[in-house]
């Protein structure tokens, strides 16, 4: 890729400004995707934090379910951090996911229902000292497909993981200071394209 990359960022529902502040702090062009022509000419996509539930209702509502599916499964470089991870993963039968990254969660399953917590995570291929990761109603990794690769835990649970260009995390980067995830995400997106 020559030049600055653009980089959709899904603005349907959930904590879009942290990650637009981010990505401009990086260099990134954003654009902010609501509908489905907004996706054309991305070189890699977003997925924020909020609720999975509603974020997939206003996806279907709004047209962009399916065409946001065939981007990612055809290999547009994705970033989702919590909710966004969970719409990242397989999901279910009841409610298959857009299957960028062979995961399957349970949603609000780390702790209790009000549970929200900080842990310092060691992150493969993240130099520079573990990062504090911020814990809002996460969701727990339950089993990981042999193509991904797990990049942090907390105890056993794998609480940020990759798949070729796609990155997940259950925790909120964007809540932080900390700018090195987002850093891993746009070094995947020159990458692959
Ligand atoms: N902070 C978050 O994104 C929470 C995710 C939310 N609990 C969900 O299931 O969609």
């Amino acid at each position: 890729m020559t030049g600055v990359p653009v980089i959709g960022l899904l603005a349907v529902q959930g904590g879009v400004a942290e990650h637009e502040r981010h990505l401009e702090r990086l260099g990134a062009a954003v654009r902010r995707v609501r509908r489905p022509g907004e996706l054309d000419g991305i070189d890699g996509i977003v997925l924020p934090g909020g609720e999975s539930s509603a974020m997939r209702r206003l996806l279907t509502t709004v047209g962009l379910w399916e065409p946001l599916r065939e981007r990612v499964r055809s290999g547009l470089p994705a970033f989702g951090t919590c909710a966004g991870m969970i719409l990242l993963s397989g999901g279910d039968d009841a409610d298959p996911g857009l299957g960028g990254v062979d995961i399957r969660v349970q949603r609000n399953a780390f702790g209790s229902q009000a549970a929200s917590f900080e842990s310092e995570l060691d992150v493969d291929g993240v130099e520079g000292g573990p990062m504090r990761g911020v814990f809002i109603r996460a969701p727990l990794v339950r089993s990981c497909g042999v193509g991904v690769q797990v990049l942090a835990r907390v105890g056993d649970r794998p609480v940020a993981a990759r798949q070729g260009a796609v990155l997940v995390t259950a925790f909120h980067p964007e809540l932080t200071g900390d700018l090195r995830m987002h850093r891993l995400f746009l070094a995947g997106v020159s990458g692959s394209v």
